[in-house]
């Protein structure tokens, strides 16, 4: 078999020793184009955060073959546009692992930025300041940034919310044109039908993992009503629980985070939910 593109090993992550996703196992294949779903809250940023390194794990691993070159888009809310950049500068920084901040460019440089503009469709929008974008324009830009970074795996936090129809098509088309060319690509998307219709496979997140694998497989009507129960029984002021059996390491001591497990998954769990 050959090496996943990265794997999650008994993956927890979470906030101020709070869990948000739990116990993760399993792995992304190479070149595979998924779907990350699950309700509000459910933990697909916090999943993608832990992927990217942003967020260390409390427990357990990510696995990354040495070397991977990573992308990722966070959601939109999380972007910064007052800071006072033109859309060149915003396509540039996809080149930043190879020049440096302060490196200068090449011809090949220059010209891989204007052919990453063309692709979606902002040529004539390089000294535009980016708070100036539309919502639909800026997410052009950034997947330009994207283009530009070259990368094996590419991590997509819900790139097509607030988005115009005419947008979310075009995004589509590059999301499709980086699954051609063999690079991985997770993408947190809320849109079923447009699920169903692009991503091959789809992994259904409700703090623990519902169920992973071929899209048609896995987007049933028994899983998304176990992930939406989820939803039901969180509660952020719920009481927390005490250590699992399972979750005991092998010295007898317990994982950090285990002693507090939040309510919520174990009720979903007892409730067959997880
Ligand atoms: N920075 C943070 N500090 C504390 N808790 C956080 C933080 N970020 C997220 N959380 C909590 O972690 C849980 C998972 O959040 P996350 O953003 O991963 O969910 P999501 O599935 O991406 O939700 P949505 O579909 O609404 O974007 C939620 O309960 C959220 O309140």
């Amino acid at each position: 078999m050959t090496e996943p593109a990265l794997a999650f090993a008994d993956l927890t992550l979470g906030y101020n020793r709070h869990p948000a996703v739990h116990h993760l196992d399993g792995a992304v294949a190479r070149g595979s184009l998924t779907a990350i779903v699950g309700p509000n809250g459910s933990g697909k940023s916090t999943l993608m955060k832990g992927i990217v390194g942003v967020l260390p794990p409390m427990d357990g691993a990510v696995r990354l073959p040495e070397g991977t070159r990573l992308a990722y888009l966070p959601q939109q809310s999380e972007i910064d546009r007052s800071f006072p950049a033109r859309v060149i500068d915003l396509v540039r920084l996809g080149l930043w692992r190879r020049r440096g901040l302060l490196g200068r460019y090449t011809a090949e440089d220059h010209q891989r930025c204007a052919a990453a503009l063309t692709a979606v469709g902002l040529t004539g929008f390089e000294e535009r300041p980016i708070d100036t974008l539309s919502g639909g324009q800026l997410q052009r830009a950034l997947f330009a940034r994207v283009l530009v970074q070259d990368a094996d795996v590419i991590l997509l936090d819900e790139p097509f919310n607030a988005i115009d129809s005419q947008t979310v098509g075009d995004l589509l088309a590059l999301i499709g044109r980086w699954h051609g060319e063999g690079r991985t690509v997770l993408v947190v998307v809320h849109d079923l039908d447009l699920v169903r219709r692009h991503f091959p496979q789809t992994l259904i997140l409700a703090r623990g993992l519902v169920a992973w694998g071929r899209t048609q497989d896995v987007l049933l009507p028994e899983n998304l009503s176990r992930a939406r129960s989820f939803d039901e029984a969180w509660s952020e002021d719920a009481p927390w629980c005490e250590a699992e059996e399972e979750h005991v390491h092998a010295d007898g001591i317990p994982n950090g985070h285990h002693a507090h497990h939040d309510h919520a998954g174990d009720a979903a769990r007892r409730r067959g939910v997880l």
